[in-house]
């Protein structure tokens, strides 16, 4: 089956938000109709969705895709590819590339080439510092008033870690609408050695440690800079209860601070590690249960706002080390739906999924076009979901370039049956 830009195409009997089943009908790449009996006469191509669920298609506010410099861990292209698998429309593609985004040009070039490709927007993020070395301030300005409109900046693989340059940025992006998202590091107290939950099983695995206090300490400074500034911070792959309960509290004081969290910090715990297996070294690092529920609770409740995938692909030959000397990181385009679905399905029902997973990323990014409703007028931007299949991942059926993929083997409930951007069908499962 293939769609155009230019034809009609015909979603019939899908489960819309509300619990209705409703056909949706998209004209030249804008939802025209949303309703019971829309005629398939008109339509160029019509979708078979019984049983399945319309959501806005989602919204990854952290993707790692490694062009330029790394392409043989991913491409654009492949990124892409695997985000639309995995029900995404728009990703926001981190700065830790070689070279770094960190001026207009290099965000235009990242821009540009995830609009060649096609399969979602592709949005820049920008570097806060100069090739992400933490002094002097990136084109802040400059990259926000490109062709690229970057609003999201982070020195992300990396910590701001000098609070001066940080309230500096805050100060500097809130002109404009933009937000520093922080990687929550403190380099003194978790230096880049640190790869193992500071713990009863560091000490066992003879594993340099990296305490929950190392990411606590810079999210706590980090709000009271925003509640200072008046601007906005965006907390990066939370990973513990403390980081939550200072979130909270912020919150409930009125600061401007939004969170994320990774499918893998709301099923995967620090035990994995017991295997020395490199795939399970990622940063910041897996973490004991009661953080993983204390996780889970937040982003429930709303305190945590989104779910991001930190999808972060590496070639075998940068993982493939001792534990202490692999690259840090996991992917988790293609798993991130199912991994929620399977974990807090029933917390959060489909429209908790699409706050997390869609309005809410947009939200923070501000992305037009995405994390829209289904509705009259908007674009076609949506994943069909099958709400009951169960399915085993396989790492070597992955659109990815890289095989780095925690849930290898694992069974998850839900799965993506295709995506749209704009109305042209971007993945069909
Ligand atoms: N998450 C990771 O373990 N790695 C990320 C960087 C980052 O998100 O800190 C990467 O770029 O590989
Ligand atoms: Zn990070
Ligand atoms: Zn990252």
């Amino acid at each position: 089956m293939t769609t155009s830009t230019n034809g009609v195409l015909l979603i019939k009997g899908a489960k819309v938000l509300g619990g209705e089943t409703a056909d949706v009908l998209v004209t030249d790449g804008l939802i025209t109709s949303v309703g019971r009996a829309a005629s398939e006469a008109g339509a160029e191509t019509t979708v078979d969705a019984d049983g399945l669920v319309l959501l806005p298609g989602f919204v990854d506010l952290h993707t790692h895709l490694r062009e330029p410099g790394r392409e043989d861990a991913e491409t654009i292209a492949t990124g892409s590819a695997a985000a639309a698998a995995g029900g995404f429309t728009a990703v926001l593609a981190m700065a830790n590339t070689s070279p770094v985004t960190d001026t207009a040009e290099a965000a235009e070039r990242v821009h540009d080439l995830g609009r060649a490709v096609g399969l979602v927007d592709v949005q820049p993020v920008g570097a806060v510092t100069r090739g992400l070395e933490g002094a002097e301030l990136a084109e802040l300005g400059l990259m926000a008033r490109s062709r690229a409109g970057v609003r999201v900046f982070s020195d992300d693989g990396k910590c701001v870690g000098d609070a001066r340059v940080m309230r500096r940025a805050l100060e500097y992006v809130k002109a404009f609408g933009g937000v520093i998202s922080q990687h929550s590091q403190d380099p003194s107290l978790a230096p880049h050695a640190s790869c193992c939950h500071e713990g009863e099983l560091s000490g066992r695995l003879g594993l340099p440690g990296w305490p929950s206090v190392a990411e606590e300490v810079i999210v706590a400074r980090d709000v009271m800079l925003a509640r200072h500034t008046g601007s906005r911070v965006h907390v990066a792959h939370v990973s513990t209860a403390g980081s939550v309960e200072v979130i909270r509290w912020a919150k409930a004081q009125g600061i401007s601070v939004t969170a994320e969290v990774t499918p893998h910090h709301l099923l995967l715990t620090t035990d994995l590690l017991t295997s020395y297996d490199p795939t399970f070294k990622v940063n910041p690092p897996l973490r004991p249960q009661e953080d993983v529920e204390a996780l889970r609770e937040a982003l429930a409740d709303g305190t945590i706002d989104a779910v991001a995938t930190d999808h972060a692909p590496h070639a075998r030959h940068d993982k493939e080390h001792a534990f202490v000397d692999a690259a840090f990181g996991m992917i988790g385009l293609e798993t991130a739906l199912p991994v929620v679905w399977t974990v807090l399905g029933e917390r959060l029902g489909w429209d908790g999924v699409a706050r997390v997973m869609s309005t809410n990323p947009a939200g923070i990014a501000g992305l037009a076009g995405h994390g829209r409703p289904i509705a009259v007028g908007e674009p076609a931007n949506f994943t069909l979901v099958d709400p009951t299949a169960v399915w085993t991942v396989d790492r070597d059926l992955s659109l990815s370039l890289s095989r780095n993929n925690p849930w290898h083997g694992r069974t998850l409930h839900g799965a993506i049956h295709s995506t749209y951007l704009r109305g042209t069908q971007t993945y069909l499962g």
